[in-house]
């Protein structure tokens, strides 16, 4: 029966410092380590026919966590690693000239609202970077060419990925309109399984550990 996992990366590095993160590459913390392994838990008895990842290690490594703490994914492993379909469409927004700096600072110089327009607002990008539009685009085309195909299939597919682009996703899927999408947070680490009907996503939950 088709499945539909989507998984934030667990904590990284630049969320625990609070800094603007986006193509940055940067790794998970303990902590992160520790919902991934929650995540996977959580997911214990699902058996995921593919696994997809963006290409940025903290979404890799969540996702070889999650499988490997569910238990029931073993057949996934390959040569001392897994086998998990990485592509840039999924990686997260790309945040431009704020990558890096402090997301609390930031607001203090440019204004608290100026900084949530940039981390909220559907089509206005930060200098240099993506709008939440574009990574609809994005993800959404990926999604269709490389995942749809896959739930038509009736497989079940886990899909590693960061905060804004599940966001973006959510979209691309039909389950937010541009309008619902600023006030949508996604939590780390936190499985959301989605009910698919004839190929398509429709409703979906959080699975808490
Ligand atoms: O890239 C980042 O900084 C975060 O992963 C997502 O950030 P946001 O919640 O500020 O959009």
């Amino acid at each position: 029966m088709s499945l539909l996992v989507l998984l934030r990366h667990g904590q990284s590095q630049w969320n625990a410092e609070n800094r603007f993160t986006g193509f940055v590459d940067v790794g998970l913390t303990e902590l992160g380590r520790e919902e991934a392994r929650k995540g996977g838990r959580a997911l214990a008895g699902t058996r995921f026919d593919r696994a997809f990842s963006s290409t940025l290690k903290r979404a890799i490594e969540t996702t070889e966590i999650a499988l490997a703490e569910s238990g029931t994914n073993e057949h996934l492993r390959r040569d001392g690693g897994w086998d998990i379909i990485c592509h840039d469409d999924l990686r997260e927004r790309d945040y431009g000239d704020l990558a890096g700096l402090n997301k609390a600072e930031t607001a203090e110089k440019y204004g608290k609202e100026q900084v949530h327009i940039w981390r909220r607002s559907y089509d206005i990008a930060p200098p240099g970077g993506e709008s939440l539009k574009d990574v609809v685009e994005r993800s959404g085309r990926y999604y269709e060419a490389e995942i749809a195909p896959c739930l038509a299939r009736g497989e079940a597919v886990l899909v590693g990925a960061h905060g804004n682009t599940v966001r973006a996703l959510l979209v691309a899927l039909g389950c937010h309109s541009p309008e619902e999408i600023p006030t949508v947070e996604i939590p780390t680490g936190v499985p959301m399984v989605f009910e698919v009907i004839e190929g398509k996503p429709g409703r979906y939950r959080f699975l808490e550990g």
